[in-house]
């Protein structure tokens, strides 16, 4: 089967010949332009109720870190913005370089943050994820951008120091009483623009709501980011790192903003 990944023989220039909608109308990520975002002031703001409870565990899958949350009720929802209803939260994850300087999958006025976090829910008006994603209103997909600076982020403590327990794929640890809102950022501005995952199967049903404000980390936190393996324990080490996609063609989308 196929194992795509971020490498030069099963990377993102690969995903289109087993994923075809790779090439689609619809792909993410994007840059954004500030010029040619459409400010709309009818947009609302976003809501969400997580709880702390409903996460699960923090796993290595050999492509990201990712929390995965309790998601058979509505426990832990995302509402307003953009969105028709609730949606689920599922799991978050993130996306990082392998220096400071470039990571994020989204790009802001040529600005390439070091990471970008992902927050994916989904609609339940769908009987389950798998259904959710083949529909075009079926995932939302919240996105914060991570800075580098002097101060490391007190709430990314919990996930980093969980890294020495997954270091290799397929390691998971029990992860609770968590509530990942603690990671976002003061202010709510956000763009949002229908798009896919920035991953295979790279279906487009996601509307993106991506924060304006960055998250601040510290170098250190990113190096802990940076420690986890693509490998599994028996094989040979080779850091996590670089797991980004490349900027897709906008293709005529217009990128709303909930700010001037
Ligand atoms: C949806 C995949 C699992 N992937 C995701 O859930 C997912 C979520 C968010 C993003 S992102 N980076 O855009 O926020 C990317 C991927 C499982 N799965 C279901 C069918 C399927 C077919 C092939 C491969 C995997 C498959
Ligand atoms: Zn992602």
């Amino acid at each position: 089967s196929c194992q795509w990944g971020y490498d030069s023989d099963n990377g993102p220039e690969h995903w289109h010949k087993y994923y075809p909608i790779a090439k689609g109308e619809n792909q993410s990520p994007i840059e954004i332009n500030s010029k040619e975002v459409q400010h709309d002031p009818s947009l609302p703001p976003w809501f969400v109720g997580y709880d702390p409870g409903a996460a699960k565990t923090i796993l290595n899958n050999g492509r990201t870190c990712r929390v995965v949350f309790d998601d058979t009720f509505d426990r832990s929802v995302l509402r307003g913005g953009p969105l028709p209803g609730t949606f689920r939260l599922r799991q978050f994850h993130f996306h990082w370089g392998s220096s400071d300087d470039h990571g994020s999958e989204h790009i802001v006025d040529g600005v390439k943050y070091a990471a970008e976090l992902h927050m994916v829910h989904w609609n339940p008006k769908y009987s389950n994820f798998a259904e959710a994603l083949k529909q075009a209103d079926g995932v939302a997909v919240v996105g914060v951008f991570l800075k580098v600076g002097k101060t490391p982020k007190p709430e990314m403590k919990r996930i980093l120091e969980e890294i020495d327990n997954i270091k290799t794929k397929g390691k998971e640890a029990p992860f609770s009483n968590f509530d990942p809102s603690i990671l976002f950022p003061k202010s709510r501005d956000y763009w949002t623009y229908h798009g896919s995952f920035t991953t295979p199967p790279c279906e487009e049903c996601i509307t993106w709501i991506l924060l304006r404000e960055p998250i601040e980390v510290s170098p250190d936190q990113m190096a802990k980011l940076r420690s986890l393996s693509i490998n599994a324990e028996t094989e040979p080490a080779r850091p996590m790192v670089d797991n980004w996609r490349p900027p897709q063609p906008l293709k005529g989308r217009v990128v709303k903003a909930s700010f001037q």
